[in-house]
Order: structure tokens, then C-alpha cells, then sequence
């Protein structure tokens, strides 16, 4: 489990935080989307995840331990159990698609053979087994985000996280990138923190959410409560207008139809 506490992050010279007090609790075994508009400070809370940002205050633990008290040596093994996918990929581009996936094994000093194997397998496992030997530049970005995956899963986290990763794909690309996320935490069962700022991704495989907004958490929870509660924002947020789509549909002079025959 992760749980975050009255976390705070204030950047060198910049005077406003962009974190403050954001206290979250995310169970194991949950996709959970965190959401905001551009600047909420989402990239900073996920970075903080796993230390690529040092907090200012307040205390991060995964499963107990407060992260930000670890020593080089226990950082380097939380990573591990850490995977990050990344909305641009950041692949290496001088490696082909097995050398990329196969930098954290390097990282940990798994033999050559192991590694080979496990290459294989993570490339079966995110369907790229045919692209083993091509370079990033020869890929489309769903399969750059699938070598990321694949990346991110080969020390075998038990926390995959998602900075805005699929925020630079087309929309059937990102189904098809969403899709591969859901199948790899019912085959794994991983814990899924991403960070959005689409609605679309939160609806499609989040089973919770929460809402950031200036840096400060607005709400969050297991959306099955969330949905509950008529004056959550996250519920107004992820449910269709009906109002709106009805002015839409009169400004074209499509009245009484429903929506669902329209669609
Ligand atoms: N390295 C940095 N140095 C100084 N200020 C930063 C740095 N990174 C982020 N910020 C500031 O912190 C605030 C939160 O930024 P952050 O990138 O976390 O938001 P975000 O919700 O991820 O936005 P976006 O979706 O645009 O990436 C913003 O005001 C931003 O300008």
C-alpha cells in the first residue's frame, strides 16, 4: 500500500507549492487515477513516488516504509519495486527494443541468459515479440509505449507508475495502450498509479480516483463511492453532460431523438 502524508513540494524559486498537504492512501491491487488540469501538480506528486523529486514535507510510505528515510542502498531496491512509464517514453534510441527493455535487468546485474529469457518474455507479454531487433525510431508510439511497458516491468514491480502515458498517443492507440494496462494488472496483480488529465482514461480502467487542483487534493476514493455522491467533482466530471449534449443536438435541429439511437 501506498500512503502518502500531508506531502508538500515547494521548487527552488518558486514561490507558490506545487504540492500541499496532499494526504492519499492507494491499496494494493488498484488502478488508481489521479487527475488535474495542466499545473495541478500531478507530474510532481508521481515523480515523488518514487524520489525522483524529493519532497519538501511530509512522508511517503510504501508498504510501512517512509521512502524518504531510506539509504542509497534500500532506494535503489524500492525502485526496483517501482516501474514508470512516461508520457514522451524515453527510450534510449542507439539500443534496439530488447537492449531498452533489458536496462533495469542490467541495472540489477541479472546474468546475460536470464536476462535474454526475460526479455522474451516481457516482449510476449506486451505482444512485441516481432520487434525484438528494431530501433525506436522504426516504431509507432503505441509501440514505443509498449517497449516502455515492458521496460518498466522487468525487475517485476509490484508498483507500475504513469506519467501522462498516453497523452501523446491517438485515441485508438491509447484504448489499445489502456487495454494492455488492465490485462497486465489482472495477470500480475500490480497496483496502477496514473496521472491524467483525461477524463477518458479514468473511465476506462481506474476503480479509483482522486482530484488535484492547484497543487491541493480536492477529493479522491474508490470511484464506486465517488459516483455516489452527487456533489463530488470527479462525479461531474466523469458523466456525461445531459444538458449540454441536448443543446448540442437542438443547435443542429436534432430534438426528441435519444441519445443513445444518435450515438
Ligand atoms: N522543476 C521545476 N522547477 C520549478 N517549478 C516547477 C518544476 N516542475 C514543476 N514546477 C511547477 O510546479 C507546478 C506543478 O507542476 P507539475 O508539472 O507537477 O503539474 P502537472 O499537473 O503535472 O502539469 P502538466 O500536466 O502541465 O505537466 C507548476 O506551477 C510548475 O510550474
Amino acid at each position: 500500500m501506498i500512503e502518502i502524508d500531508r506531502l508538500g513540494k515547494v521548487y527552488d524559486g518558486n514561490g507558490r507549492p506545487a504540492l500541499h498537504d496532499v494526504s492519499l492512501r492507494i491499496e494494493d491491487g488498484a488502478i488508481y487515477g489521479i487527475l488535474g488540469r495542466s499545473g495541478a501538480g500531478k507530474s510532481t506528486l508521481i515523480r515523488c513516488l518514487n524520489l525522483l523529486e524529493r519532497p519538501s514535507s511530509g512522508r511517503i510510505l510504501i508498504d510501512g516504509r517512509d521512502i524518504t528515510a531510506l539509504d542509497p542502498r534500500e532506494l535503489r531496491l524500492q525502485r526496483q519495486r517501482t516501474g514508470m512509464i512516461f508520457q514522451q517514453f524515453n527510450l534510449l534510441h542507439a539500443r534496439n527494443v530488447s537492449s531498452n527493455v533489458a536496462v533495469p535487468l542490467e541495472i540489477a546485474g541479472v546474468p546475460r541468459r536470464e536476462r535474454a529469457r526475460r526479455v522474451g518474455e516481457l516482449l510476449d507479454l506486451v505482444g512485441l515479440a516481432d520487434k525484438a531487433r528494431a530501433f525506436p525510431s522504426q516504431l509507432s508510439g503505441g509501440q514505443k509505449q509498449r517497449v516502455g511497458i515492458a521496460r518498466a516491468l522487468a525487475a517485476r514491480p509490484r508498483y507500475l507508475l504513469c506519467d501522462e502515458a498516453t497523452s501523446a498517443l491517438d485515441p485508438e492507440t491509447t484504448a489499445s495502450v489502456l487495454a494492455l494496462l488492465e490485462d497486465i494488472h489482472r495477470r500480475l496483480g500490480l497496483t496502477i498509479v496514473l496521472i491524467t488529465h483525461e477524463l477518458e482514461v479514468v473511465k476506462a480502467i481506474c476503480d479509483s480516483a482522486a482530484l488535484l487542483e492547484q497543487g491541493r487534493l480536492v477529493e479522491s476514493g474508490p470511484l464506486s463511492s465517488l459516483l455516489r455522491q452527487p456533489e463530488s467533482r470527479l462525479r461531474q466530471a466523469l458523466l456525461p453532460d445531459r444538458q449540454a449534449e441536448q443543446a448540442f443536438l437542438r443547435r443542429h435541429g436534432v430534438e426528441g431523438v435519444s441519445l443513445s439511437v444518435v450515438a
